[in-house]
């Protein structure tokens, strides 16, 4: 493996602590703590990422031993620092205080050719400071989860964290998957996600929360000079734009997620990064009978705080969190205030642009809001697949729309047929609609296309690729790697990706139903 460059500017400019091992502690006065990965006792390389792997120059003849040393956390590589992250976090709507990185260790800063940076990050690697009681370890099946989405979102266009490899640690990891008394022994494995920059809301909250404004001022001037270079001004009003920023970022990511149909799961604050990328892989999920109630999170089933329609007003009050902890080192409530407005006006408009791209407009206009809320009524009563649906919705032919081309997307023939006249009248006006509007038919087309996802990785495909995978088998995880590549191209041949949850997967755990245990 050819040598990276590290340029750690994060421990070296910043205050962190070292030494006390992985014991338990409060850690005050210090953003992360040098820790080092444990070694694991038989690390198997079961997948990496070229795409990932290209961002930090690496390719095919870099994947050998070294490679595989460097990413199980086995041998310390010259220039890395590794550390756990300090950070706190809002839990389901309350302070939790200290949590910070009990299972995810950074590697370092590694600089590529263009001079772009990139934090290394193994999950799974052990115990930190921050791991309480807890193993440090991560199993299978929520590394491999979390290693193909993150892949399969940045495919998807929707900004993310990125994943470069999947390593199986030869270590068996105890969890009780659904927390109800059967605790198993599970393959372990480590992911490790890159990103320009891992920084969580929680990161600053924590600070605050401990009155430690020096520390706070310091993390935020280091973060906007590292991550935000291009903001212009200096001192409390670069600050306050900074937020704004983070605010613009946070809609985009939370309109691109809406459009895909994914979600999070655990939107926590500490599971919000600073720049706008999905972070945290946990207890996802993907829409497939459409309904906006739908969490996969079983730990969050009976109140359904993250359930997939809620995510919007999930993220202003999470950046209400992050506003509340910024206030004392911007020192102007009423510019966080127009950022929170900032975070709302952008959400708007690019809800409005996806919804405008999903049906095939050149505009979405006030008066075509009827017409949206009556499809997602219409797709949640009679259970119609969102990903399927919207993808039908390129074939309809405005001079004779049929019900025909939207044969693929139910899950009930009863439903189906309940619901047959509503949505007749409803694809009648939505043809009349495309046919008043502004785009030529192949414009229309390509647009629906880049918008209406054919392949996302849907749970239960998910889930087979984790069972062949415990198996010894990985081939069907890179299969399914492949196609998600290119998720708005129909392939050839690959139609069974594109099927409708078999009924088997309805009510199997790890299909549509995932719990935090991982
Ligand atoms: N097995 C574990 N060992 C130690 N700490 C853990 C473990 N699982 C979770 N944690 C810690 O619990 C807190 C909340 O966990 P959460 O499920 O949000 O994160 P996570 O899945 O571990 O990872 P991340 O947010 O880094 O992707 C974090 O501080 C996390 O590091
Ligand atoms: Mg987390």
């Amino acid at each position: 493996m050819r040598k990276l460059h590290f340029d750690n500017r994060f421990v070296r400019e910043l205050p962190g602590e070292s030494g006390g091992g992985d014991v338990p502690r409060a850690v005050e006065h210090a953003v992360y703590s040098l820790v080092d990965p444990v070694p694991m006792p038989a690390p198997t390389l079961l997948s990496w990422s070229p795409e990932a792997a290209a961002l930090i120059d690496l390719d095919a003849g870099d994947i050998d031993a070294a490679f595989l040393d460097l990413f199980s956390g086995r041998e310390p590589v010259e220039g890395a620092q590794p550390f756990a992250g300090n950070y706190g976090g809002h839990q389901f709507g309350h302070w939790a205080g200290q949590l910070g990185d009990g299972r995810a260790i950074t590697l370092g800063e590694v600089v590529n050719a263009q001079g772009a940076r990139w934090e290394l990050q193994l999950k799974g690697s052990g115990r930190t400071p921050y791991s309480r009681g807890a193993d440090g370890r991560a199993v299978l099946r929520s590394s491999l989860r979390e290693y193909l989405c993150s892949e399969a979102m940045h495919h998807l266009g929707v900004p993310t964290t990125r994943a470069l490899c999947l390593v199986g640690t030869g270590e068996q990891v105890v969890r009780d998957m659904f927390y109800d008394g059967h605790p198993q022994a599970e393959p372990g494995a480590i992911v490790c996600r890159m990103a320009p920059s891992l920084l969580r809301f929680g990161h600053f909250e924590l600070p605050a929360s401990r009155g430690d404004t020096r520390l706070l001022e310091q993390l935020v001037e280091f973060t906007i000079d590292r991550d935000f270079p291009e903001l212009s001004g200096h001192g409390r009003a670069r600050r306050a734009e900074w937020f704004t920023e983070i605010c613009a970022r946070t809609a985009r990511m939370i309109a691109a997620w809406m459009r895909v149909g994914f979600v999070h799961g655990v939107m926590n604050t500490d599971n919000m990064s600073v720049l706008g990328l999905t972070i945290d892989y946990g207890p996802y999920g993907w829409i497939e009978p459409y309904d906006p109630d739908w969490t996969p999170n079983t730990t969050d089933a009976q109140r359904r705080r993250y359930r997939f329609g809620q995510q919007p007003n999930v993220a202003y009050w999470n950046l209400g969190c992050l506003a509340a902890a910024l206030s004392p080192v911007v020192g102007d409530d009423e510019a966080l205030q127009k950022g929170l407005q900032h975070y709302a006006d952008t959400l708007e408009r690019e809800s409005r642009s996806s919804h405008a791209r999903k049906l095939g407009l050149d505009q979405f206009r006030d008066d075509d809001l009827p017409l949206l809320q009556e499809l997602h009524a219409l797709m949640q009563q009679a259970q119609m697949d969102m990903t399927r649906t919207f993808r039908s919705l390129i074939d309809i032919d405005v001079r004779r729309p049929s019900m025909e081309s939207l044969e693929g997307a139910f899950y009930d023939s009863a439903l189906r047929a309940e619901y047959e006249e509503p949505l007749r009248n409803w694809l009648v006006r939505y043809a009349k609609r495309i046919d008043a509007d502004a785009l030529d038919a192949d414009t229309r087309r390509q647009r629906m296309q880049a918008a209406n996802p054919c392949y996302v990785p849907r749970n239960y495909l998910a889930h087979q690729a984790i069972e062949r995978a415990e198996q010894g088998d990985l081939q069907t995880l890179e299969n399914l790697l492949d196609v998600l590549r290119q998720p708005y191209v129909e392939q050839p041949g690959r139609d069974e990706y594109a099927a409708r949850r078999p009924d088997w997967a309805a009510q199997r755990a790890g299909c549509s139903m995932l719990s935090c245990s991982s």
